[in-house]
């Protein structure tokens, strides 16, 4: 591990000659296919049994040296502005830009511009994903050489989504949601969200589900086979038919104009459509472009609908591109 320190004197430390001035990470969006939830535990956390597909709708972070006068200071803009999202320290990627520097005793800093894709608050790791891919994006720009285990304790720290943008593709979640188990899948599974006039605050969700009455299905430790079969075959309406998430009551107490949003989905043609993680985001797999097309006109129609996006997944985890 090579280890960048500022020179005192305020002096510029010393470039490695070939160094990239900037380096764009992509990473992307997930839907929880199965999320089984156990009762809150001391840690202010709830045990989860999981499996997340990276879907592409993908946020891109780009990590910039910072001018001479800046150095040190970890600096963020969104490429197009948004009020829900914040560019102080509490942006996660900032966060994970700062816990990588102190992890690694860089002292440059980073300026990151941020692209978002993800609906914000929407149950689908927007905020986690900037944080994964600032991890990659620093780490290559800083030269600081963590391999994926390294980058996948850090991103632990800094919230229970945030190690899965890493890996991408499919995988199990158990503990908080970030201990992870790469899972074998096979074809391409195509995906309509339908978006939220406003997001919806996970802990706020965790919160509700505390106070409902207990599930009738016991929380799951381990994902069922009939799931991991369905997603090795490839056959999408199977996946369909096991697909859980045990947030959705609370989701829909919350925001009960959801089960609407649901109804108009399946009517259209979905195989099934379901809350995403905390939500109040919907996503409905549909069988094939066609119906994808039909699914997002009605869900368009609908009051509670603010727009729709059209995806395939799974696909690959955070990537150095361009
Ligand atoms: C619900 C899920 C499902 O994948 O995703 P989202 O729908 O938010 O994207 C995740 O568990 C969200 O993970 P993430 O958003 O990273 O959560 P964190 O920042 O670590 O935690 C925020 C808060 O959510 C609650 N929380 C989170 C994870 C967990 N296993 N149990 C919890 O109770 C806690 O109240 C915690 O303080
Ligand atoms: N980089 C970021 N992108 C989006 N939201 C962020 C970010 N950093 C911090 N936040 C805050 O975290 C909240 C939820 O983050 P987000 O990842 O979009 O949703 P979710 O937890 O539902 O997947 C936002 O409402 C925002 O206030």
């Amino acid at each position: 591990m090579s280890h960048l320190h500022a020179v005192p004197g305020g002096q510029a430390p010393p470039q490695r000659s070939g160094s990239a001035t900037s380096v764009r990470v992509e990473a992307p969006g997930k839907v929880n296919l199965f999320l089984s939830v156990g009762a809150l535990g001391a840690d202010g956390y709830h045990p989860l049994t999981t499996v997340f597909q990276a879907v592409r709708v993908v946020e891109t972070v780009t990590a910039r040296r910072q001018a001479l006068d800046a150095r040190g200071a970890v600096t963020l803009s969104l490429e197009e502005p948004d009020a829900s999202v914040p560019t102080d320290a509490s942006n996660l990627a900032v966060r994970a830009a700062l816990v990588l520097a102190e992890a690694t005793g860089v002292e440059e800093g980073v300026d990151l511009l941020v692209r978002k894709r993800v609906p914000v608050a929407g149950g689908m790791a927007g905020g986690s994903a900037d944080a994964a891919a600032t991890l990659l994006a620093c780490n290559v720009l800083w030269g600081t050489e963590l391999d994926q285990a390294e980058l996948v304790e850090l991103a632990s720290r800094l919230g229970a989504d945030v190690p899965f943008p890493l890996l991408g593709s499919t995988a199990v979640g158990h503990g908080r949601g970030d201990r992870l188990t790469p899972l074998m899948t096979r074809g391409t599974y195509h995906w309509v969200f339908a978006l939220a006039h406003t997001g919806l605050s996970t802990p706020a969700v965790f919160a509700r589900f505390d106070q409902m009455p207990r599930a009738v299905a016991p929380a799951a430790t381990e994902v069922p086979a009939e799931l991991t079969n369905a997603l090795r075959s490839g056959d999408p309406a199977a996946v369909a038919a096991h697909l859980r998430n045990d947030l959705a009551p609370a989701a829909l107490s919350l925001r009960p104009g959801l089960a609407e949003v649901i109804d108009v989905a399946e009517s259209a043609g979905a195989l099934r459509a379901i809350v995403s993680g905390s939500g109040p985001t919907v996503a409905a797999l549909v069988p094939d472009g066609a119906t994808a097309a039909r699914v997002s006109r009605a869900l368009e129609d609908c009051e509670h609908v603010a727009g729709t996006l059209r995806a395939d997944a799974p696909v690959a985890g955070a990537r150095v591109v361009g």
